[in-house]
Parts: C-alpha cells; structure tokens; sequence
C-alpha cells in the first residue's frame, strides 16, 4: 500500500493502516522529503513506479484536489482504509478510496462514496448516502436518511437531523446544526444553520 501525499492527514492514515497490519510501504509527495512516522517520502508520483500490484490512497485533506487526483490517475488501483475500531454495519457499503477514522460509526444500509474523508468519531446513520469526495469531520453526526452530495464538507461538530438533502461541494461550518435542506456549493453556519455565502469551485 502507498500513499499519495504526505501531510498530517496521512499520518493519521498511516496509523490506521498500522492498526489494520497493512503497514504503508511509501508515500509520494514531490513537495516533500526523508520520511514520515517512518515511512519513507519517495518524491513525485509517477504511476510507472508505482509496484506491480500495489494499491495506493489518496492521503490529501482537499476534496477537490482528491477529485482532480483520481481523475489524472484512472488507472491506478486505489485502496480504502478502515481504523478496526470503526464499527461498520454489515449492510452498509465503503467506496474505494475512502478512509474511515477511529471509532467512526456507520450504520445499516448507508452506502459513502468513493475518495471520501469519515473522520475521527463521525456518526453517520442508517440510510446515508454520501457522495464521492465528501469530508465528514470529527464528531460530526448525521442523522438517519441524510444525503451529502459529492465534495461536501461537513465540518467537525455539526449535526443534521434526519432526512436533509444537502447538496454537493457545500460546506457546513463547525458546529453547525443542519435542520433545513443546503442547496450546492452553500456555506451554512450556526443554529439553526443559514446560508452565509457559496463556494465557488
Ligand atoms: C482533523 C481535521 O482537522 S478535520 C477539519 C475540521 N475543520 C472544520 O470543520 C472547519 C470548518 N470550517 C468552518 O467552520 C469555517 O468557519 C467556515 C468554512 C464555515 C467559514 O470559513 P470562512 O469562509 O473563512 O468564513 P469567515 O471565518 O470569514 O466567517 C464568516 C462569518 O461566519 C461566521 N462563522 C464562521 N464559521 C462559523 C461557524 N462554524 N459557526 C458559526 N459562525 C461561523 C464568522 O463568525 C463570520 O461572521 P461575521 O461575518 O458576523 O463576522
């Protein structure tokens, strides 16, 4: 397993990984260098040095950049990454290429996007759908019923209660309590949460 980035997201994937027993064997990142919790930064990522067989994550904070990476790397065999504390439903289905943090829930019958970000302690409900590239933070707690649309963020902290649609590439400030539906690309804030501004992506 390899990962794509080196910051201080892919620490906390490289010890997910650790936990799991499937140590990283390197990480790419042409911005960086030497090593990272002991794993080795072996430069810019070109897919010819990539090992045969080996699957990569992509370990960048960004959802868009997340987006525009997988997009440039199509052929790549990408891999998830699931802490053994999270408790998943047996029902519920993990996307390629999504991480899900330490005691991160998730239950009955939600299926979450590929490339997404299930931060530590999230709580994501029965009945989710969660989009590709979305980032659910810490403590963060969706309700059941709740879709998230791709390239969302739902900040650490906020709440929604069940059944809201929100759309994609929106942003849901920190501690935010979601009781209305969120068009795309809104920034919502507060209790109860209001639109302040749109994302321009
Ligand atoms: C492991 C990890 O680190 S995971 C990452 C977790 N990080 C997060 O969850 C961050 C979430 N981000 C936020 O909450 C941000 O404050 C955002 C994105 C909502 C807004 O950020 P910005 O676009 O920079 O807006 P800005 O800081 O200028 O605030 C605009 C207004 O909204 C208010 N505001 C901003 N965030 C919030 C919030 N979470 N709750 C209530 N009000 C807020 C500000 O006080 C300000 O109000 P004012 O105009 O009356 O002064």
């Amino acid at each position: 397993m390899y990962l794509y980035g080196a910051g201080g997201h892919a620490k906390v994937i490289l010890e997910i990984l650790a936990a799991a027993q499937t140590p990283a064997q390197g990480i790419w990142d042409e911005h960086k260098e030497g090593g990272l919790l002991g794993c080795k930064i072996a430069g810019k990522f070109d897919p010819e040095n990539l090992p045969h067989g080996h699957e990569m994550i992509l370990a960048i904070g960004s959802n868009q950049v997340r987006k525009k990476l997988s997009g440039q790397h199509a052929g790549i065999k990408f891999a998830s990454a699931i802490h053994p504390t999270a408790c998943i439903s047996p029902t519920a289905k993990i996307g390629t290429g999504t991480v899900v943090m330490a005691n991160v829930t998730v239950n009955a019958d939600t299926v979450v996007g590929e490339h997404c970000i299930l931060n530590t302690n999230c709580s994501v409900d029965h009945d989710n759908q969660i989009g590709n590239f979305a980032h659910i933070s810490p403590n963060a707690a969706l309700a059941g019923n709740v879709v998230v649309g791709e390239g969302t963020h739902i900040g650490i902290g906020a709440c929604v209660i069940q059944g809201i649609k929100i759309g994609k590439w929106a942003t849901i400030g920190a501690g935010t309590v979601v009781i209305t539906d969120v068009p795309d690309y809104a920034v919502v804030v507060g209790n109860p949460g209001k639109i302040i501004k749109y994302n321009t992506i």
